[in-house]
């Protein structure tokens, strides 16, 4: 089936703290955002990327489309106010691209075009240690249940606040969830023309709004999100060890 990944790097990186966006921040020597885009590059030779960005941004997002030669598979769209329209404006792009139609004409007097799914994978440009195989895990299982929410157990105590006070929480029930979130084409585009809710903190909660159940997947403890500056330091020693 057609593979399509939006990459999302569409924010300001207020946490982080730097003035330059955190996606374009170096990890030994390259962007963060060029090692996901690698991953789906490597995971299969047919996957086509949408990359959203801010416009501000495009000639960084340029370069690293240029070192990876890859310009024949990615095409850039500017980023919106939060990640949901970040990735509505990716989806746009699905539809712009005509991607989903197939000529399905007998011939040229009965010329029909049939939509057909594809598997659009939704990830964070920030997570940048995303492996092949989680790609493929999640490919494989949005073919047999339409859809794979990458997930890990939690491995601190957790308590949930209630009125103020730290209720503890069983954290073996407890997942934290993690991109890439990936969907059948339908159920995503259908779910993304809902009316944004603040709610909205990804895209299984966007899924499970239009009422369609989500099914979560073995996600990795590597494929952390930079999202403060000491993230930044252990990507960087991780994929120090794993050069070793
Ligand atoms: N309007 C937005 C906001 C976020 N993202 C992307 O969504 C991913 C996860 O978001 P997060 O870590 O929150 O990134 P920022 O919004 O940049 O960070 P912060 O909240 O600290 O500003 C990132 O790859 C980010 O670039 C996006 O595409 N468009
Ligand atoms: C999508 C996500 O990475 C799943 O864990 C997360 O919800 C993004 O949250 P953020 O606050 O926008 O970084």
């Amino acid at each position: 089936m057609q593979k399509i990944a939006i990459i999302v790097a569409g924010g300001a990186g207020v946490r982080m703290g730097s003035a330059t966006p955190k996606q374009f921040l170096l990890l030994h020597g390259k962007p963060v955002l060029q090692y996901s885009l690698q991953a789906f590059l490597d995971a299969y030779d047919d996957l086509k990327i949408i990359l959203v960005i801010p416009e501000a941004h495009f000639d960084k997002g340029n370069q690293i489309i240029e070192d990876l030669q890859a310009a024949h598979r990615v095409t850039m769209v500017n980023g919106g106010e939060t990640r949901f329209h970040s990735v509505k404006n990716g989806l746009a792009q699905i539809s712009l691209q005509n991607w989903l139609i197939a000529n399905t004409a007998v011939n040229k007097s009965e010329e029909s075009a049939e939509t057909q799914n594809a598997v659009v994978f939704v990830h964070d440009g920030v997570r940048c240690l995303i492996s092949k195989e989680l790609i493929r895990r999640c490919y494989e299982q949005t073919i047999e249940k339409g859809s794979a929410i990458p997930a890990v157990t939690a491995t601190d105590s957790i308590r949930i606040m209630e009125n103020g006070i730290p209720k503890v929480a069983n954290r073996d029930n407890i997942r934290i969830i993690q991109t890439p979130q990936t969907f059948l084409s339908n159920l995503l585009l259908e779910a993304f023309a809902q009316t944004y809710n603040p709610l909205f903190t990804d895209e299984a909660t966007v899924v499970e709004a239009a009422n369609h159940p989500i099914f979560l997947t073995e996600g990795e403890y590597n494929n952390i999100k930079i999202t403060r500056p000491a993230d930044l330091l252990l990507a960087e020693s991780i994929i120090s060890g794993s050069q070793q």
